[in-house]
C-alpha cells in the first residue's frame, strides 16, 4: 500500500473509531429529526465529528508511552504506523476546526458543545487518572443531545430527560470500556473510578446505569407523546437488558471489548428512540 494511504488508514485507526463514528451518526440523526435543514444538519455532523476526533487523536497521543509500555499492539502508534506527534496535530487541527463549526448552531448551542468537548479533552489530559474520571463522559453525553435541540430553528428548550438520558448513557459507556483495560491501566498508573470499583464494581455500575437510561429515555419518549409504538418502546429497555447480559458474559475473556460493543448496541437502540422523538422535542 502507498505510504500515503496507509498513513491515513493508521491515523483514522488511532482516532477511536468506533465511538467517534457512533457518536457522530447518532447525533446526525438527531440533528434530521429535530428539523434542520441539509445544511444545519452537514454543520452538526462537522462539529461533532471534529470534536470527536480530537479528544479520539488526543487520547492516543498523550498514552502513547503507557500504551508502548503494556504492548497494546491495536494501537496505530505503538506499532509505528503513525507518529505520535501526527497524532498530536492532527488532534489540535480537529479540535480548532470544531470551534466555528460548533458556534455555526448559535452561540449558546455552540458554546454547550465546546464545553462538551472540553470534558472529553480534560478527561484526555488526566482526569481519566482519578475518582472523577466518568464526570467528562457525564457533561460530554449529557450536553450533546441539548446542542442538537437548542441550535434546531427557534432555539426550543429541551426536556429535562434528555440530557439525564445521555449523561446515564454516557457514564455507562466509560464503565463499559475501561472494563478490557483494567489490568494494562494498574500497570501503568491509571486509576480512575472504574479502577477503584474494580471489575466486578464496574460491570455492575454500567449495566446499571445504561438500563437506567434506557428507562429514562423511554419515560421520557412516551411522556412527550412521540410517535412511537408503546409496546416497542417498553421492549427497548427489555431488549437492552438482553444484549447487555450477553456483551458482558462475553467480556469475561481477557482483553474482550464485547461489553464495550454491547453498549454501542444499547446506545444505537437509546438513540433509535430518541431520534423517533426527535420531532416532539422541539415543538410542534
Ligand atoms: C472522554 C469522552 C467524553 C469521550 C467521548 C467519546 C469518544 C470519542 C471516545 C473515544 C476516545 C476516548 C477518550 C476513549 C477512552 O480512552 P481510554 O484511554 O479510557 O481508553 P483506550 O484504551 O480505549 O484508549
Amino acid at each position: 500500500m502507498r505510504p500515503v494511504v496507509s498513513g491515513a488508514l493508521a491515523l483514522a485507526r488511532s482516532c477511536h473509531p468506533e465511538p467517534t463514528v457512533a457518536v457522530t451518526l447518532l447525533v446526525t440523526a438527531l440533528a434530521i429529526t429535530t428539523g434542520r435543514d441539509l445544511s444545519g444538519v452537514l454543520i452538526v455532523t462537522a462539529a461533532v465529528l471534529t470534536g470527536q476526533l480530537s479528544i479520539g487523536w488526543l487520547n492516543d497521543h498523550l498514552d502513547a508511552a503507557r500504551d508502548r509500555a503494556v504492548g497494546r499492539t491495536d494501537k496505530p502508534v505503538v506499532s509505528g504506523a503513525v507518529s505520535e506527534r501526527t497524532v498530536g496535530v492532527a488532534a489540535a487541527v480537529a479540535a480548532v476546526a470544531c470551534v466555528p463549526l460548533s458556534l455555526a448552531s448559535g452561540w449558546l448551542a455552540g458554546s454547550l458543545h465546546l464545553v462538551a468537548v472540553g470534558a472529553g479533552l480534560v478527561y484526555d489530559l488526566g482526569v481519566k487518572s482519578t475518582r472523577w474520571s466518568v464526570l467528562p463522559y457525564v457533561v460530554c453525553f449529557g450536553l450533546l443531545p441539548v446542542f442538537v435541540v437548542l441550535g434546531a430553528p427557534g432555539s426550543p428548550a429541551p426536556p429535562w430527560w434528555l440530557p439525564v438520558g445521555g449523561a446515564l448513557l454516557g457514564a455507562g459507556a466509560h464503565f463499559a470500556n475501561v472494563l478490557p483495560d483494567l489490568d494494562d491501566d494498574l500497570v501503568t498508573g491509571v486509576r480512575g473510578l472504574p479502577h477503584r470499583l474494580g471489575a466486578g464494581g464496574s460491570r455492575l455500575a454500567a449495566a446499571g446505569l445504561l438500563l437506567t437510561a434506557s428507562v429514562v429515555l423511554v419515560a421520557g419518549v412516551l411522556s412527550a407523546g412521540a410517535a412511537v409504538p408503546v409496546p416497542l418502546a417498553l421492549a427497548a429497555p427489555v431488549v437492552a437488558a438482553g444484549v447487555l447480559a450477553a456483551g458482558f458474559a462475553a467480556g469475561r475473556r481477557p482483553g474482550s471489548r464485547a461489553p464495550f460493543r454491547a453498549v454501542m448496541v444499547v446506545a444505537l437502540i437509546d438513540v433509535a428512540l430518541l431520534v423517533a422523538a426527535g420531532p416532539v422535542l422541539v415543538g410542534p
